[in-house]
């Protein structure tokens, strides 16, 4: 098991501090003086996944003697770009056929699996065949699908500036990758299916 990257809190808090004198601002004018250490812990927390085993994560299951599609969806994505270090945020949705044996894992460890790999630098497209691909591996997931759409903040708030743009990528793995079950996992995707 690999254990999780400690955060070197006063190194991030030096290069916040380098920043702001970067920017042109004072670093020890009274509003910014936790600024540094703030932050620090902030990123502490936006990248808590590096490091984390996405096998533990998986490794609990229950035989719930269930071999159809289960499908979560909504779940909330907190993710950092790595190009900007800004964020992007919206939904993934995630549908698998069970494994061969019928052991599945709690519903919260999917959460948790798409959190371990958000809470990283990243890209969307690589997030998403992450989680894809940890289903497979750790779960020996029959079939996978993994559909993320979110918004990101550095084509919104700077550079192209197109706030509302969603970008959908998705990923298919396995049986899932079968025309007719795959428009089944993706109908049951649409919006008025929720709730
Ligand atoms: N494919 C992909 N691109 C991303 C993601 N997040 C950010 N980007 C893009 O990464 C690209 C980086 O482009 P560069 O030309 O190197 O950087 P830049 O000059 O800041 O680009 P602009 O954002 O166009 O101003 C931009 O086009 C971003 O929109 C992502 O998750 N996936
Ligand atoms: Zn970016």
């Amino acid at each position: 098991m690999s254990t999780p990257p400690r955060v070197d809190l006063q190194r991030a808090a030096a290069a916040v501090r380098e920043l702001l004198f970067a920017v042109g601002e004072d670093p020890d004018r009274e509003g910014l003086l936790d600024t540094p250490d703030r932050v620090a812990r902030a990123y502490a927390e936006i990248f808590a996944g590096l490091g984390k085993d996405p096998a533990e994560v998986l490794s609990r299951t229950f035989d719930v003697a269930h071999d159809e599609m289960v499908l979560i969806r909504d779940i909330e994505v907190y993710s950092t770009c790595e190009h900007h270090l800004l964020p992007f945020h919206g939904v993934a949705h995630v549908g698998y056929l069970p494994p061969k044996d019928g052991r599945v894992p709690g519903l919260s460890k999917i959460a948790r699996l798409v959190d371990l790999y958000a809470r990283r630098p990243q890209v969307q497209e690589r997030l998403t065949s992450q989680i894809a691909d940890a289903l497979v591996t750790h779960l020996h997931a029959q079939g996978v699908i993994v559909v993320v759409s979110c918004e990101h903040l550095c084509m919104s708030m700077r550079g192209v500036r197109k706030p509302g743009a969603l970008t959908t990528t998705s990923a298919v793995r396995g049986q899932l990758r079968d025309a007719t079950t795959r428009a089944e996992a993706i109908s049951l995707m649409a919006p008025d299916h929720r709730r």
